[in-house]
């Protein structure tokens, strides 16, 4: 009998701004699919390009143990414009996403780009016009969606096997020594306003994000609707970005949502502890589920019945907790990779995974909240 195997789809990728987190995200997409029995696609790194040096894309490339195939390259237009590659992957500060993400899909490329996709939803709105007049694929880089975690938990949410969702909590905090260890280099980006740093586009888009997996993307297409947004911010007064950051978001249908995030005080002061708090509570009439820190790396989440003293438990089961520990020795940037990768395969110019109304969604949040405290980022960053 004939052998039937099916060659994987490779997907073929440029790496544009080789700083801190595109060495972990390239890391992971040169690790073997097959380690994560992701078999039906792989990815293969063609080009990296820095708008400093070609050294600087040089040492990219080596720090990551790249095969010797891959190209450095020194202009972010001449990446883009390379014919082997399918897919561009945006890695540059906040500021200059739209404008990054511009280049790529106008040159004809797919992208997948780093969170925030913009620094508000008219680029977001722009971006996803553009992107289906090229006719390419184009994805927020929110990689906590495509971990099995959110997978299972969106789906337990979806098919009501916690009931109706009532209320999440989410917290992503650090405290981050912005005067100190962060005060220079690197963290700068952190609370650096002409770079759109500050806490909220930074670490609580992932609160809103989990928010925003239990009480939009898992309800029925028809139920979905923007929420009422109130919220409180505190500046760091030696660069005005926000340094602290509480939302409360609610749902038209009467879902509420609680997400926070800070520079200055960690979510818990010891993570690993037993007794530390959730990083995410969705609280539901049947059950609650809750996952530890950090919400955006979810690698495990705990199911725990709703009882009351009259008709004591609720669901027929009792508490447990799954763990996917991330496969393949990665850090889990995969997960997102692959989705692009079997999107496009299909033909798909958008993820349902991150869906692109969900990020214009979440980017009109966080565009509320900012005119609510008369946040701003200047220099143009937020014009089109
Ligand atoms: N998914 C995740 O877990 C994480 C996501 N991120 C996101 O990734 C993005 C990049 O963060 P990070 O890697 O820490 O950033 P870096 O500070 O490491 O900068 C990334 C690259 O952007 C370019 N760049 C840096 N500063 C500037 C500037 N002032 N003007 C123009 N380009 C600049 C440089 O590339 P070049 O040499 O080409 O100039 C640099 O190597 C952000 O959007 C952040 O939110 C960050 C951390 C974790
Ligand atoms: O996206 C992110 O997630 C992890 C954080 O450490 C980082 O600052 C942030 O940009």
């Amino acid at each position: 009998m004939a052998s039937t195997t099916t060659k994987p789809f490779e997907l073929r990728w440029g790496i544009l701004g080789p700083g801190n987190i595109a060495k972990t995200f390239t890391k992971d997409l040169l690790t073997p699919t097959s380690t994560r029995n992701a078999n039906d696609i792989t990815h293969k790194l063609i080009a990296a390009a820095s708008s400093s040096s070609l050294d600087k894309a040089k040492d990219f490339l080596s720090s990551i143990s790249a095969p010797s195939s891959a190209i450095p390259l020194s202009s972010y237009t001449d990446l883009v414009s390379h014919p082997s590659i399918d897919i561009i992957y945006i890695s540059t500060p906040h500021s200059h996403h739209y404008s990054h993400a511009r280049l790529a899909l106008s040159a004809g490329k797919h992208v997948l780009c780093e969170k925030p996709i913009t620094v508000n939803a008219k680029q977001t709105e722009a971006l996803v016009e553009l992107a289906r007049e090229k006719g390419v694929f184009l994805m927020e880089a929110v990689w906590t969606r495509c971990f099995p975690v959110s997978r299972e938990v969106v789906g337990m949410v979806r098919e009501g096997k916690v009931g109706e969702v009532k209320r999440v909590w989410a917290d992503l905090s650090y405290w981050k020594d912005v005067e100190g260890e962060f005060g220079e280099g690197r963290g700068m980006r952190m609370v650096d306003l002409g770079l759109a740093g500050g806490a909220l586009l930074d670490l609580g888009i992932y609160s809103l994000t989990w928010v925003f997996q239990a009480l939009y993307h898992a309800a029925p297409q028809e139920q979905r609707g923007a929420p009422v947004v109130a919220s409180s911010m505190t500046k760091y007064p030696p660069t005005g970005c926000d340094e602290q950051t509480s939302v409360i978001l609610a749902f038209p249908n009467g879902g509420h949502g609680i997400a926070t995030t800070s520079l200055r005080v960690a979510h818990s002061p010891d993570p690993t502890s037993p007794t530390a708090p959730p990083a995410v509570r969705i609280q539901a009439t049947l059950a609650d589920i809750i996952i530890p820190f950090p919400c955006y790396r979810p690698t495990s989440y705990t199911v725990t019945p709703a009882s009351n003293a009259e008709r004591g438990q609720l669901a027929d089961y009792d508490e447990y907790t799954v763990t996917h520990e991330v496969e393949g020795g990665g850090h889990g940037m995969f997960y997102e990779a692959d989705e692009c990768a079997r999107c496009i395969r299909d033909g798909k110019l958008e993820s349902s995974i991150v869906p692109l109304q969900e990020s214009v969604e979440v980017m009109r949040v966080m565009d509320s909240v900012r005119d609510a405290a008369g946040l701003r980022y200047p220099g143009g960053l937020e014009d089109l």
